[in-house]
């Protein structure tokens, strides 16, 4: 049975919904990195939510580790690359709690445009400012939005229907999206120059990371407010201080911060500056959805093999997995067969489908050729690290889709470049599910690819397979099965045999010295 480990506060409809599905679970939050590299080991599933930094050393310690389920949005508190790297898929859910991020930066427009905080504290202390507290209306005034992605165009919807202008910088926003969500598309200095509130709603990336940077935030308009629930490394927090003391930015709302928690800030105390403690997702809704969402997607992925919304590895719907599933043992074994006959010779590989292959999502089967391929010289190889462990290697890898009609309903050819030119390897589906070799190098062959298998190249001519069967019987190694295909008669001949006992290395030499021998080579397949 699958064990996961919920290592942040959720909703515990989570642990209830792992439990009935059949995976073991324990909630253990607010762990030292320590302490929770001393137990990740033991664990299938991770299921977190910012608190639980995700690191090099997590993830090495994290021996069994299969997925990292985010219950939410961001996952910069996850090594991705390396998680990719070790085959580890990433998934997070990306839609559970954007309504209530969006509504909490509309919220804290609000307590900013009408200074809600300190008038509650002074109402509160006896002190009945009124003349003290002027604020401003929203009505008619432009919101700036950097990122217009999900949470960005709710937060769109909400200002347009509070009669706001949205201005919006996202360099992947389209020009038709735009006009859609009801926003103009501007350049960043055509935001800052203009808006009188900016709201931030991009993930913290590269490019992203510091995006109210120093120089930015002295190009926004004298009185602009500035509201931050992405991320904290988005804006220059000194910036951000003197500009409000200086009173060029008339207020700024945090619900994050460049370090996390926040319990201490150059900001705490600057007037005009307000904080949450990254509350975006906390709502009762928010929290039901993303436990219920991470929980299936999390129990799909090591119960049945399906995928939904992971970062580093195709989706694959709970419809298409079961469909997919036999491509992806067909695709494996013919990686395995050309990694196992061509090692790290191969330069370049392609991966052609026709017919019923054809019609279907071709991501997963061309990671299961490029896992089979690559787990002939690397143990730790799946389908999650070998798309990023063939671009490491400066492998070419290239998919194609046939429409047209071949001899087979259904076929998967693979085909290597290596120094010494093309090779090419066909395999196809008997009956709903079982893998079969139809073509080795350009020779017919049927072949289950499974257990020790020899594989012999040779002249074709009389009384070879009679000389095979007599040295195998001899070292007392039966045949299970055994596939022949010739290129011609008396040309090169192909023989593939499937053999239950060891085939020593004394023997391989015996075989190799048999008449008409050319190459013999023992394979092993899962
Ligand atoms: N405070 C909180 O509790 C929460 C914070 N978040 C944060 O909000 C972020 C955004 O969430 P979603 O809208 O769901 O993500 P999303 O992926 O739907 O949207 C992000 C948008 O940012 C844009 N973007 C990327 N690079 C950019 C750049 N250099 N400049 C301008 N725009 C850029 C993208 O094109 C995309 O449209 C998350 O990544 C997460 O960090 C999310 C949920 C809760
Ligand atoms: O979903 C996100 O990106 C969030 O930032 C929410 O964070 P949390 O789950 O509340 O720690």
């Amino acid at each position: 049975m699958p064990k996961v480990l919920i290592s942040d506060k959720m909703d515990p409809r989570a642990a209830q919904i792992f439990r009935d599905r059949g995976v073991e679970v324990d909630e253990i939050t607010g762990k030292t990195p320590e302490e929770l590299i001393a137990i990740i080991g033991q664990y299938d599933g991770l299921a977190i939510r910012s608190s639980t930094k995700v690191t090099k050393a997590i993830l090495d310690a994290a021996t069994n580790l299969k997925v990292i389920g985010r219950a939410g949005i961001g996952v910069d508190n996850v090594d991705i690359p390396y998680a990719s790297a070790k085959g580890v898929v990433v998934m997070n859910t990306p839609f559970g709690n954007s309504i209530t991020t969006a509504e909490h930066a509309i919220a804290l427009m609000f307590a900013l445009a009408r200074q809600l905080p300190e008038a509650d504290a002074s109402t509160q202390a006896g002190k009945w400012e009124k003349n003290r507290f002027m604020g401003v209306e929203v009505t008619g005034k432009t919101l700036g939005l950097i990122g217009a992605g999900n949470i960005g165009s709710i937060v769109a919807s909400r200002a347009l229907g509070l009669k706001m202008k949205v201005a919006a910088f996202d360099p992947f926003l389209t020009p038709e999206r735009a006009i859609e969500i009801g926003v103009e598309k501007v350049t960043l200095d055509d935001l800052l120059a203009k808006a009188d509130f900016i709201t931030l709603h991009t993930p913290l990336t590269d490019q992203t990371r510091n995006i109210l940077s120093r120089e930015n935030l002295a190009k926004t308009k004298p009185g602009v407010r500035i509201i931050n629930c992405a991320r904290g490394g988005l804006i220059d927090e000194a910036a951000l201080k003197e500009g409000l003391e200086s009173g060029h930015i008339a207020g700024a709302a945090l619900d994050v911060f460049a370090v996390e928690p926040a319990k201490e800030n150059p900001l705490f105390g600057t007037p005009n500056f307000i904080s949450t403690p990254h509350l975006g997702a906390s709502t009762d809704e928010a929290q039901v959805n993303v436990a219920l969402q991470v929980a299936e997607q999390l129990s799909d992925y090591l119960l049945e093999g399906g995928v939904t919304n992971a970062l580093n590895m195709p989706s694959l719907s709970a419809e298409e997995a079961p469909k997919l599933k036999p491509y992806m043992a067909l695709a494996e074994k013919l990686g395995s067969l050309l990694g196992q006959l061509e090692g790290d010779k191969v330069q370049g590989i392609a991966i052609e489908v026709e017919g019923h292959a054809a019609e279907l999502n071709q991501k997963p089967i061309t990671a299961a050729v490029l896992a089979g391929l690559m787990r002939a010289y690397s143990d730790t190889v799946n389908m999650v690290n070998a798309p990023y462990l063939a671009k490491e290697r400066g492998l070419d890898v290239r998919e194609v889709r046939h429409d047209r009609e071949g001899a087979y309903q259904t076929l998967v050819r693979v085909t290597v470049q290596t120094p010494s030119g093309e090779r090419s390897i066909a395999g196809t589906l008997f009956g709903p599910e079982q893998p079969r070799l139809v073509e080795l190098f350009g020779i017919k062959v049927e072949a289950d690819l499974a257990g020790n298998m020899l594989y012999i190249v040779n002249q074709d001519a009389p009384g070879f397979i009679g000389r095979i069967g007599t040295a195998l019987g001899t070292a007392e190694v039966n045949i299970g099965t055994f596939h022949l295909g010739r290129r011609n008669q008396g040309g090169e001949a192909v023989l593939l045999l499937s053999v239950d006992g060891t085939v020593t290395e004394p023997l391989l030499w015996d075989i190799c010295k048999l008449d008409g021998v050319k190459t013999v080579k023992l394979l092993r397949f899962g």
